[in-house]
């Protein structure tokens, strides 16, 4: 499954903008990772369902009217701190927990009203462009302080006569999640010299920025937007590489806390919400404020920070696989029964192997359930393709 994990400084709004995105699944009791531990979590992301191609909605529990929830893994990493990569405030932990993360969320504080610390200051003190980069930073110095550690390592290895210098640093890197074809790319980009003896800091400090870029791509959410002053708002999107969702993790708590005890209708990233129960004038007012923001920013935010992480930043889409192509359901019925994400690229034997890992040399070929044809096997499906696999197993 995709891990998304949060990245910030204390008091930015993780473990809010994490409880929100993981209530829901307190109630799918039948899902196997609801609670992985403390911080590990099952949120989703959000599709159109293909079943809104045919006359019924598909009823899958993950569906709402054709609003498709497709699970991913999301980690709450604690609050980092300047200096983490020196091991500040435990720093180096929870850095290494981000090994595990195929995407980040930079949650900054866009209200300014925390210092670099995450101590309460003045709305509008602290720059909010410097908590942008800070994490950037620190993460690039964590994986070049890798790098340096196992340097003496690479320097004797290469006095053996087959000492190759690009398999040395693969070695070296594969164990901090970066796969084998990443490594490569990097260095097929920089040049650097081939004895490692010979490599300065600088040299080091390259491999690892290039190598973080590559394999942790980040999304900024600029939460707290709902307090920020105008002015953050415009450097945060003029001044970031576009990727920056503005968003209120303490607002959308308040719908799902709402939409939990029947008070609203809402659907996670919806931009606005029906009031469906009477409510005392506080709560009412509350969600009006709620709703407000909302209207600012298209919704709270929450939602597109995740669906922008995976099918933006890390390019996926959602395929569905059937058994049967013309009624788009398992062998027991259920219609739509699974959502798979998938790499940009990936053929119907991709999405036979991410279902069935032991499929092997099962694979027989694959229908297009939509238009009941045969699919190529170079073919590259896209979002919301519907493919029945057909394997020597009847699948
Ligand atoms: N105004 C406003 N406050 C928020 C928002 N999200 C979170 N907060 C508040 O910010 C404070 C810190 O939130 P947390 O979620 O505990 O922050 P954290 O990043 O998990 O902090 P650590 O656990 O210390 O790393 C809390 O008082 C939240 O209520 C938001 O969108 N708007």
């Amino acid at each position: 499954m995709i891990t998304v994990a949060l990245a910030g400084k204390p008091n930015a709004g993780k473990s809010t903008f994490y409880t929100a995105a993981t209530m829901a699944d307190v109630d799918v009791a039948n899902y196997p990772f609801t609670t992985i531990d403390a911080n590990r979590g099952v949120t989703h992301v959000r599709t159109r369902c293909p079943c809104l191609d045919r006359e019924t909605r598909c009823g899958n529990e993950n569906c709402r009217d054709g609003k498709r929830y497709v699970p991913i893994e999301l980690l709450d990493v604690a609050g980092l701190v300047p200096g983490a990569h020196e091991g500040r405030g435990l720093g180096n932990q929870f850095l290494d927990e981000l090994t595990n993360a195929d995407v980040i969320l930079n949650v900054v504080d866009a209200s300014g009203g925390t210092n670099a610390e995450g101590e309460p200051v003045p709305v509008g003190t602290r720059d909010p462009l410097e908590d942008v980069t800070f994490i950037e930073r620190e993460m690039d110095l964590w994986l070049a302080g890798i790098v340096d550690r196992n340097w003496e390592a690479v320097e004797r290895k290469s006095r053996s006569p087959e000492f190759d210098v690009d398999e040395a640093i693969t070695e070296l890197l594969t164990g901090f999640g970066a796969s084998e074809a990443d490594v490569a790319a990097v260095l097929r980009n920089v040049e650097y010299p081939e004895d490692p003896i010979a490599w300065e800091d600088e040299d080091r400090e390259r491999l690892a920025r290039r190598l973080r870029r590559r394999t942790k791509p980040i999304v900024v959410v600029a939460n707290k937007a709902d307090v920020a002053p105008p002015e953050n708002l415009e450097r945060l999107r003029t001044e970031t590489d576009g990727s920056v969702v503005f968003a209120t993790a303490d607002g959308e708590l308040a719908l799902r806390r709402a939409e939990e005890s029947g008070a609203i209708d809402y659907d996670p990233g919806d931009d606005d919400f029906e009031i469906r129960a009477d409510l005392t004038d506080a709560q009412r007012e509350g969600l009006e404020t709620v709703r407000e923001v909302m209207a600012k920013f298209d919704g709270t935010g929450v939602q597109t920070a995740l669906d922008a992480a995976v099918y933006d930043r890390l390019d996926r889409f959602t395929a569905y696989p059937v058994q049967d192509a013309s009624k788009w359901t398992d062998a027991r019925g259920n219609v739509l029964p699974d959502a798979v994400l998938l790499s940009r690229g990936s053929t119907p034997r991709d999405l036979a192997y991410a279902v069935h890992t032991d499929i092997g040399e099962g694979y027989l070929h694959a229908i297009d359930a939509r238009s009941n044809r045969r699919i190529g096997e170079d073919h590259e499906l896209s979002e919301g393709d519907v493919v029945k696999i057909v394997s020597t197993a009847g699948q």
